[in-house]
Formats: C-alpha cells, sequence, structure tokens
C-alpha cells in the first residue's frame, strides 16, 4: 500500500531541520583566502586609524594663529622649511610664520595645527630661501586628519559570524591580520541516485539523461559557505545506495542525496531512511516544488533527502540546507533575506500550497521587480538559469496579477536575515 504522507507548514519545517543547529570549529587562513568565508571571532582595532595626526592634503603645514591676518590685500608670508612626502616624519617644529610642505598621508608635524591647501599658495624664492603665503585666515584643527577619526582603539568593528566581505578583508589588512580566524565550512556529502543518469561527459542514449543536480548543489554549496564533496552517482539499487549512505554519512557534515524520495517502485530513500533507524523530521512540506523534500537525522546528523527534479531539488537545498550551513558558520543572519516586489508577469495558478516561484530581480525607476522565469514545473531545469529570487506565493490563494506586491526571497544575497522568512507564513 502506498504510504500516505501528511504534509507541514513550511514553517515549521524550517524550524524543525534548524533545532539541529550546530556551531563549527574555527581554523587559521591566509588573509588572501579570507574573503567569503564566515569570522571566528571579533574583529577589533587593536590601534587607533589613522595612527597619527596626519594630512589629508598635499599642501603645507602652518601654525593656523599666525594666518589670523591673511586677506587678499594682506597675503601672509611663511618660510618653507622642510619638505615631507607620506612616510616621512619632519624633525623640525613648526614655529611662527613657518611652513613644511606636506603630502596627502604624511604626519602633521610637531606644533602643526592647520594644514593649507596647495592651491591656496603661491610659492616663491628669495636669496636662496624658499617662502609661499596665503591670503585667507585659517583655524586650528583645519583640514586635519586626526588620529582614530576613522576608528578609535578597542572597537568591535565585525562581529564574529559575519560574511568576510571585500571591505571587511581591508580591515584586516590594516589591522596586520596577516592570518584570519575563520569558521571551518561544514563538509556536505552529495550522491545523486537514479538509474536513468549519466555523467556529464556522457553521451545520451536513450531513457537516460545527464546527472545535473549534484553539480547545482555544489555550486549552491559553495554559494552557501559549505564544503561540497560529490560521492558519486548511484543506479536505484537499493543495497548498494543503503550501503554508500551509511558509509558516507561518518565522513561528511551533512549528506544530501537527489532523487528516490518519493514514492516509486524505485524511490529507496524512504526505506533506506528505516534501515538505518533514521528519524523523520518529515517527509512532505506544504510548499511547491519541492514537496516530497525528506529530512532525517541520523547519530545526530541531518540527510537531506533532495527531490530528483531540478527545481524541486534547488528550492529544498535553499530553504532547508542554506540555513543550517549559515548557522554552522556561525552566521548571526542565517536566514534568506526577504523583500517586496512588483510581480513582473501573471501568475495565474491557483496555489493550494505554499509556491516558490523562480523569479529574476531587476531594478527599474528604483522599484523592485520580480518576473517569473522560465516554465513552473518542478522537473525543469532551464528556469534555473535566470533565477535569481524566489517568488513566494502564499498557499490558499488565487493566482496573482502583473503588478501585485509579491514576497520575494533573494538568492544572490549574502548578508542574510536575523529573522526567518518563513514566520510571516505561518
Ligand atoms: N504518484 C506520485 N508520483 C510522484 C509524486 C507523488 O506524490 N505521487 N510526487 C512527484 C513530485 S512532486 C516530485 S518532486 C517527484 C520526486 O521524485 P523523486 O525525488 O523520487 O526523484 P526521482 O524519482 O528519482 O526523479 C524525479 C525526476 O528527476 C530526474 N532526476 C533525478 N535525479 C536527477 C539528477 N541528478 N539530475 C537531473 N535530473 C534528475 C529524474 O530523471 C526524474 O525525471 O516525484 C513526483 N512523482
Ligand atoms: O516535490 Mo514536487 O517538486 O512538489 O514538485
Ligand atoms: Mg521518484
Amino acid at each position: 500500500m502506498i504510504e500516505r504522507r501528511i504534509p507541514i507548514k513550511v514553517m515549521d519545517a524550517v524550524n524543525k531541520v534548524l533545532t539541529f543547529s550546530k556551531q563549527g570549529e574555527s581554523e587559521i587562513i591566509p588573509l588572501r583566502e579570507s574573503y567569503s568565508r564566515f569570522l571566528a571571532e571579533d574583529l577589533v582595532a587593536d590601534h587607533p586609524v589613522p595612527p597619527f595626526d596626519r594630512s589629508p592634503y598635499d599642501g603645507f603645514a602652518i601654525k593656523a594663529e599666525s594666518s589670523a591676518t591673511a586677506r587678499a590685500d594682506n597675503p601672509i608670508e611663511y618660510e618653507i622649511i622642510d619638505e615631507i612626502g607620506a612616510g616621512s616624519v619632519s624633525e623640525y617644529t613648526l614655529g611662527e610664520f613657518e611652513a613644511i610642505r606636506i603630502m596627502t598621508g604624511a604626519q602633521i608635524p610637531t606644533g602643526c595645527n592647520a594644514i593649507v591647501m596647495l592651491e591656496l599658495t603661491t610659492v616663491y624664492e628669495r636669496n636662496g630661501k624658499m617662502y609661499m603665503s596665503i591670503k585667507r585666515p585659517f583655524k586650528s584643527g583645519d583640514n586635519l586628519s586626526l588620529k582614530g577619526e576613522d576608528t578609535r582603539q578597542g572597537e568591535i568593528l565585525v562581529k564574529r559570524g559575519t560574511y568576510i566581505t571585500p571591505g571587511i578583508v581591508a580591515l584586516l589588512a590594516t589591522f596586520g591580520y596577516e592570518k584570519v580566524t575563520v569558521v571551518k565550512k561544514p563538509t556536505l556529502g552529495i550522491i545523486a541516485t537514479g538509474s536513468e543518469l549519466l555523467e556529464v561527459g556522457e553521451e545520451l542514449i536513450p531513457g537516460k539523461i545527464r546527472n545535473s543536480n549534484s553539480y547545482m548543489i555544489e555550486a549552491q554549496a559553495i554559494r552557501s559557505g559549505a564544503k561540497p564533496e560529490y560521492i558519486g552517482k548511484l543506479a536505484d539499487h537499493l543495497d548498494e545506495c543503503y550501503e554508500a549512505i551509511k558509509r558516507s554519512i561518518e565522513k561528511v557534515d551533512y549528506l544530501i542525496t537527489t532523487g528516490g524520495v518519493s514514492v516509486g517502485d524505485y524511490d529507496y530513500l524512504p526505506e533506506i531512511y528505516n534501515r538505518l533507524g533514521a528519524t523523520i523530521l518529515f517527509n512532505k512540506v506544504a510548499m511547491r516544488p519541492g514537496s516530497v523534500t525528506t529530512v532525517a537525522e541520523y547519530n545526530g546528523k541531518l540527510l537531506f533527502g533532495l527531490s530528483g527534479n531540478p527545481s524541486a531539488c534547488y528550492v529544498g537545498f535553499e530553504l532547508f540546507v542554506r540555513p543550517i550551513i549559515r548557522s554552522y558558520v556561525h552566521s548571526s543572519k542565517p536566514h534568506l533575506q526577504k523583500a517586496v516586489a512588483v510581480l513582473g508577469k501573471d501568475f495565474l495558478k491557483p496555489n493550494p500550497f505554499t509556491r516558490f516561484v523562480r523569479g529574476h530581480l531587476t531594478f527599474t525607476d528604483g522599484k523592485l521587480y520580480a518576473t517569473p522565469v522560465g516554465l513552473d514545473k518542478s522537473n525543469v531545469v532551464s528556469s534555473l538559469a535566470e533565477a535569481n529570487v524566489f517568488i513566494v506565493l502564499p498557499g490558499g490563494t488565487r493566482g496573482y496579477k502583473e503588478g501585485d506586491l509579491v514576497d520575494i526571497l533573494l538568492l544572490e544575497d549574502q548578508t542574510g536575515s536575523d529573522t526567518s522568512w518563513a514566520e510571516s507564513f505561518k
């Protein structure tokens, strides 16, 4: 008899998976490799930035007080006593009516309290000495880039669990982090099941298709912050699949399979979970595509049984695998970022289940538009190429019209969100 599965709500399914969140250990890597990893320690400013008062312009360092009476008809003259570029420090102490020629980034000399831009000065020579004059007064503090104005010593600049952007790489370099403590990537084993599957390099023959899911999952794993390990593709053979899954789960942090989770004669995953004695968290979710997505727990590890249908597999990964990976790398924002967009095209199918329509996001006149792409069918692969958002259409609704406001989940966003988007789809 065919097993009857009870669908659970998407939010409940996401929450069930997240109850198994665990946090990975840290590792130390070279700064150059830190981009796109997650910080395992707070990034603290161990010195002020800039570390000394410096000139923000190419110009002259002066004592502002001496310029008080400078006017167009009363230029004030300064003797140029030294010249410094960035990286050099003047040994002189500025006196009244003395100036030091200084370049952007150079430490300001002792006695200086204002910088005059080169463009506002006239420079000349008299009796073998160099002078400059100015025709307007300056105040103490004019044009100074003060020590600590960028960051103060002891400040937490970036919290642990933050995704390392190019800007954070710059901060790490600023504070001398040749090595960076990041969270180890979780290993994600991937097995594709299906007797119809050919490898990518193989010629098509009747009844067979190329395995695309495992490659897609590898890329999704990388995007989410995990380290994919392709274990291989297996024919629909119960014992072989069982052995491979049992063996593989020991070697990875999470195991993903695609295919074989539905009710077909050769859909062996349900029987494999049973043989393993794994606890099924759910095996049917009130969503489309990906309703057959199954998640099971075995010896403290999660097995994600994603659908064989490419679109369903893709959705299953983003909704259930991505947040667990983000939690593992200590992200305080493990959830997909939700936004509201204008629907770019009619979507008239009524929705008994919450639907995750693959969409393409564009920005026109400052507004977000999300347009469904390709055929909205679970077994379609071509729509995935353009998809950069899911358009979330709640269950129990009629169709949607172009121009309606819809919720979207951003797939290319790396920051994430600290609140679960699923909370709004109770
Ligand atoms: N009687 C029923 N039939 C089906 C049901 C149902 O409730 N009752 N659910 C349908 C839904 S919804 C989905 S989704 C699929 C899920 O199927 P499986 O997860 O069991 O996956 P398979 O049967 O192995 O394959 C489905 C489909 O996907 C292709 N596939 C599989 N692996 C790959 C791969 N690595 N790369 C590319 N394509 C792959 C496979 O050839 C099949 O066409 O079940 C429905 N049926
Ligand atoms: O799980 Mo199936 O993908 O709902 O379409
Ligand atoms: Mg099947």
